[in-house]
């Protein structure tokens, strides 16, 4: 049997927790709106909640969005009670002998047979834990087997990564005071800025994070930086910036020299990206709100910029093990509709590049129909384009990942590299007339 996050198992349960954590579960279930922002107004609701107990409650409701197709199925009525008693015996391997005197008559007598249920006599779709309209997507290129795999790996916690603002701290520096404090961290096998801490302390507390020395980082997003590797000096676009994550990091690697536009159409997304790019030192990142990839402040850009990336809004389906509630919001025609918009937004950044720039397009799903087939028909409508090889370019920047199954496409995986499932591709535009591209 595994255990989510054994740290959670020192923690006593009371009734008074219990109850929080299954009225928790209750706000999050109907899942109306992303898990996270349903969570946060249960905190907001519940002030005297304290910093562990948070944790503990969103450990729990993530872990039961896990595992939720297989509770379900080893639960009588799979309500939100139920389902956070069979999580806390089944995954947290919590006590039978402290978990039965909180629980009804009726509970302490299938709660004690639960701990022994496995997924492995289970449906495909529950022992992937994935809805089944996910399971045909899936099926169309991969193996039964390689679909277990891949939702186990998926239904595991994300580790913690974070970035080394290389502006203003060395890795090697952070990474010895961090071990000096007590906290264990480890650089991380890919990313030359990354470190992967092994518990989840509340980092943004630490006057590492806010002196800007350090950024909460997957290490796929990282390695997306690496692949642009914009240079010094150069003009550069983040055409989805969203809170900026990865424009930090481009605005770092152009060791804050050159111009970079961070565009994105959500202005609260920018609002959240502006404390942040305070605490980075950064002076020559330019976040600003467009109002769709037909805005007119992008025109006079046109043929301008070096290099573009397109971190696209997509279906997120490669971050399950940080938002496991994802694979229940979307849907085929959710896919559908995000393909449109990816194919509009990559053709409208195309056009910001010169001759010779170079673009990436990125998404964190793992559906070949947002990825490869969206860059397939782009090469198709425009031939001065060409596909670069992405490994090539990684290493060239000194990151040597495992050999590509994808061809010259980038598609990290949490059981290949213990990343989230970000897919990338690399084009050139290698025409020498001013971009027209349509
Ligand atoms: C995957 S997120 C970007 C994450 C961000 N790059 C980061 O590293 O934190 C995709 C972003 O695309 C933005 N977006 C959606 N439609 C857009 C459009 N037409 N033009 C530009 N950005 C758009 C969304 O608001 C969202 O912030």
């Amino acid at each position: 049997m595994t255990v989510d996050d054994p740290t959670l198992l020192a923690m006593r349960l009371t009734p008074e927790y219990l109850d929080f954590l299954i009225a928790a579960m209750r706000k999050v279930l109907p899942l109306q709106a992303p898990a996270d922002t349903l969570l946060r107004q249960f905190f907001r609701d519940h002030p005297q909640l304290g910093q562990h107990e948070r944790a503990m409650i969103a450990e729990t409701v993530f872990g039961v969005l896990r595992h939720r197709l297989f509770l379900e199925a080893i639960t009588e009525k799979a309500t939100a009670r139920e389902l956070v008693l069979a999580y806390l015996a089944r995954y947290q391997g919590m006590n039978l002998r402290e978990l039965i005197p909180l629980v009804r008559e009726a509970e302490a007598k299938w709660i004690p047979q639960i701990k022994a249920r496995s997924p492995a006599t289970q449906p495909l779709a529950i022992q992937a834990e994935f809805p089944e309209w996910l399971i045909e997507k899936l099926q169309a290129f991969l193996s039964d087997d390689a679909i277990v795999r891949l939702g186990q790996a998926l239904q595991q916690p994300a580790p913690l990564d974070l970035r080394v603002n290389t502006l203003l701290a060395k890795r090697d520096e952070v990474l010895a005071l961090l071990n000096q404090e007590g906290i264990e961290a480890h650089a991380t096998p890919f990313s030359p800025v990354g470190i992967r801490l092994a518990g989840k302390p509340a980092i943004n507390r630490h006057p590492l994070f806010l002196s800007g020395k350090i950024e909460v980082q997957d290490e796929g997003s990282q390695i997306l930086g690496f692949l642009l590797a914009p240079k010094r000096g150069e003009m550069v676009v983040d055409f989805c910036a969203g809170a900026g994550g990865k424009a930090l990091l481009l605005g770092a690697l152009m060791h804050s020299r050159g111009r970079l536009y961070a565009f994105d159409v959500s202005e609260k997304r920018l609002n959240n990206f502006k404390p942040r790019l305070k605490r980075s030192g950064l002076s020559n990142v330019h976040p600003q709100r467009i109002d769709s990839e037909r805005d007119s402040k992008l025109k006079r850009l046109a043929g301008k910029i070096d290099r573009v990336l397109v971190d696209a809004p997509c279906s997120g389906l490669g971050t399950l093990r940080r938002n496991p509630d994802l694979k229940w919001r979307q849907s085929p025609e959710s896919v559908e509709e995000l393909i449109q918009k990816q194919r509009a937004i990559l053709t409208a950044a195309a056009k910001l590049l010169k001759p010779g720039g170079r673009l990436v397009y990125a998404t964190c799903s793992l559906l070949p129909e947002e990825n490869q087939a969206v860059v397939k028909n782009f090469l198709a409508d425009h031939p001065d384009f060409s596909l670069l090889n992405c490994q090539q370019l990684l290493a060239q920047q000194q990151l040597h990942l495992p050999a590509l199954e994808t061809g010259e496409f980038l598609q990290l995986s949490p059981l290949q590299h213990n990343t989230d499932g970000f897919f990338a591709a690399a084009l050139e535009y290698s025409k020498t007339t001013t971009n027209t591209s349509s």
